[in-house]
């Protein structure tokens, strides 16, 4: 067997056609252009690819992007100035600060400084309470693309079996909480779980997201279920040859041995094309669900949980 390949590109782009129609709504009948903030703090290259990018695909859809660039030695009272004037500015409906951040800033402590009706990346305490306890809430970009992939392939996901393996609060922890909330039976598996491929293999739904590469084999995949890689990984692929400047090149991967994994699943998100477009469509989609609740309007239907 060979799964079908959940295509995130394409159905980001779908996302970003919706969003882009909302705000073109939002502009005819209400004069207001949804905006949102970007905070980069120095100049690591894979971040700066990714701000860009994001930026780009904010524009695209109709809105405003703000991109504030902060010297790597920032003092987190400056920073804090800076986020306090965004979450104060009415043209401003979401703040990101891109992590990660230099060692003498923390991350933690940055997120508590933005107004969570502006916390498009849905980490603030109160948007992950509120989430926890099956509020509405502004729900973390990652976690919201997994949950489209899965809804859209798969259509109702009650009573199934989901295994998360990996248990962070950017990913492992928000999708738990989703995947319960549509009525999943939910473990989250990760690094000191016992017999941990015995575990994945009881799943009818996989999500992995421990940031290893290419650590979730096809044995532990049972025959047929949805594979979700969240996994970003960028690693040495000296058959790929040298760079200019002489150093091996990369190439993408994800948590799961793409290979072996799609001879078992029944579906797969490849990495790239798979998870990651998904999460900046959904970062999109919550700076317009951001500027409908701050404007009292109609949220963006099919675009939030
Ligand atoms: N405050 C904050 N929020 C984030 O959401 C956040 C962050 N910081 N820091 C970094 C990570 C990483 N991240 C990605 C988004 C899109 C792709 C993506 O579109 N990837 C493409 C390929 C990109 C490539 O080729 O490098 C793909 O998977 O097809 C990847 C990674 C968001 N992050």
């Amino acid at each position: 067997m060979t799964a079908t390949v959940i295509d995130g590109k394409a159905f980001a782009a779908k996302v970003r056609g919706q969003v882009a129609e909302h705000v073109a709504r939002l502009k005819e009948e209400h004069g207001i252009t949804p905006g949102l903030a970007v905070v980069l703090v120095g100049e690591d290259p894979a971040s700066q690819v990714y701000v860009r990018s994001k930026g780009k695909m904010t524009v695209e859809c109709g809105m405003n992007s703000y991109e504030h660039k902060l010297p790597i030695d920032v003092s987190q009272e400056e920073l804090y100035a800076l986020l306090a004037k965004l979450n104060a500015d009415p043209a401003v409906h979401g703040i990101l600060c891109q992590f990660p951040v230099p060692a003498h800033l923390s991350e933690t402590d940055i997120v508590a400084q933005i107004d969570p009706a502006k916390d498009v990346d849905g980490l603030h305490v109160i948007n992950a309470g509120l989430l926890a306890s099956g509020q509405k809430t502004l729900v973390s970009c990652t976690p919201l693309g997994c949950l489209m992939l899965l809804r859209d392939h798969l259509g109702s996901l009650s009573g199934k079996s989901a295994v998360i393996v990996g248990r962070s609060n950017l990913v492992g922890k928000p999708v738990a909480q989703l995947l319960l909330q549509d009525s999943c039976t939910v473990t989250i598996a990760h690094s000191r779980t016992k017999d941990l491929a015995d575990v994945v293999r009881g799943a009818d739904i996989v999500v992995a997201a421990v940031g290893r590469p290419e650590m979730v084999t096809g044995d532990w995949i049972k025959p047929g279920a949805t594979v979700i890689d969240v996994g970003i990984n960028r690693i040495d692929a000296p058959e790929k040859g040298l760079k200019e400047d002489g150093s091996v090149k990369t190439r993408l991967v994800g948590d799961c041995d793409y290979a072996s994994c799609a001879e078992v699943a029944g579906a797969i998100t490849p990495v790239p094309g798979g998870v990651g477009p998904m999460t900046i469509a959904c970062l999109l989609a919550n700076t317009v669900t951001a500027c409908c609740r701050a404007n009292g309007l109609a949220e963006p239907e099919g675009l939030t949980v």
